[in-house]
């Protein structure tokens, strides 16, 4: 079968999206691997459909490079909603659900086929603390730790322990190092679960390092520029002073559609 799919890319985490209003395309876990591949199929870190909602604009389901379905993306969140914009569906606001609950994006700016979106994200309402490390879920899991000197991190080997350390992290997580540069400015470098890999940029990670580093050393910082390989992002948030509970929590950053195509699951 025939499915046309358009590829977009955030800060440089990059995804297949697939227009599913009319409910053609089967999302099992093997073609999504296939297609993800960067040798033998289209090539990204995850695959999002779209497909009807009666109350709202849309729903967003996203699966990662690996075929796994995850709750939550933040950029490809954002990618979907500048799709979804392309398709002409909703208004300059979109409201549309994910695995882990209701989101909104706002289109701030379109240029040709990039835009900037802003995205709203689920409440965060607690922090775990280990020895070095913070944990919390801003869609999907993440860890996060504080390091120096962020190029001399083996993120993928590190990353690839923590995320099999099930004793910790039942569900796996995401692993996230950060380096402060300054007030509300830091730079990052995450290890994607379901990707398996070290990947350009990560918007839920962005978000958890953002909240961590306000809680763990910037207790006044309500507003984060954060540079990752891939580009920028910002995060902004609510926070009650002495509370683990975060709100209102925006993540701000690029998306641009980088070509579209079909391909014949017959040949995957
Ligand atoms: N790249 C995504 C995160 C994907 C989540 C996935 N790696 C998982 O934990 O299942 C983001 O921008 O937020």
């Amino acid at each position: 079968m025939q499915t046309a799919f358009a590829k977009y890319e955030g800060a440089g985490n990059d995804f297949i999206l697939i227009d599913n209003r009319e409910g053609g395309f089967t999302p099992r876990a093997e073609l999504i691997a296939a297609l993800c591949d960067r040798h033998f199929g289209i090539g990204a870190d995850g695959l999002m459909t779209l497909a009807r909602n009666a109350e709202i604009d849309c729903s967003m389901r996203y699966y990662n490079a690996d075929g796994s379905e995850g709750e939550m993306c933040g950029n490809g969140a954002r990618c979907f909603a500048l799709f979804a914009e392309h398709r002409g569906i909703g208004g300059e606001t979109k409201f549309f659900d994910a695995a882990d609950g209701l989101h909104t994006a706002r289109i701030r700016r379109l240029k040709g086929t990039s835009g900037e979106i802003e995205l709203g994200m689920i409440a965060v309402r607690e922090i775990r603390t280990g020895d070095g490390w913070w944990f919390l879920n801003t869609g999907v899991p993440h860890y996060v730790e504080f390091v120096d000197d962020l190029e001399a991190v083996d993120v993928t080997g590190r990353g690839r322990a923590i995320r099999r350390d099930t004793a910790r992290f039942p569900q796996g997580t995401n692993v996230n190092f950060v380096q402060i540069t300054g007030d509300g400015t830091i730079r990052m470098r995450t290890y994607e679960r379901g990707v398996e890999n070290e990947t350009l940029a990560c918007g839920t990670g962005a978000t958890a390092a953002a909240i961590v580093t306000a809680f763990a050393r910037q207790p006044h910082t309500t507003d984060f520029r954060i540079t990752v390989p891939g580009g920028a992002l910002a995060v902004r948030f609510s926070h009650e002073q002495g509370t683990q509970t975060y709100t209102d929590i925006r993540l701000t950053g690029p998306a641009r559609r980088v070509f579209e195509g079909v391909f014949d699951s017959e040949n995957f």
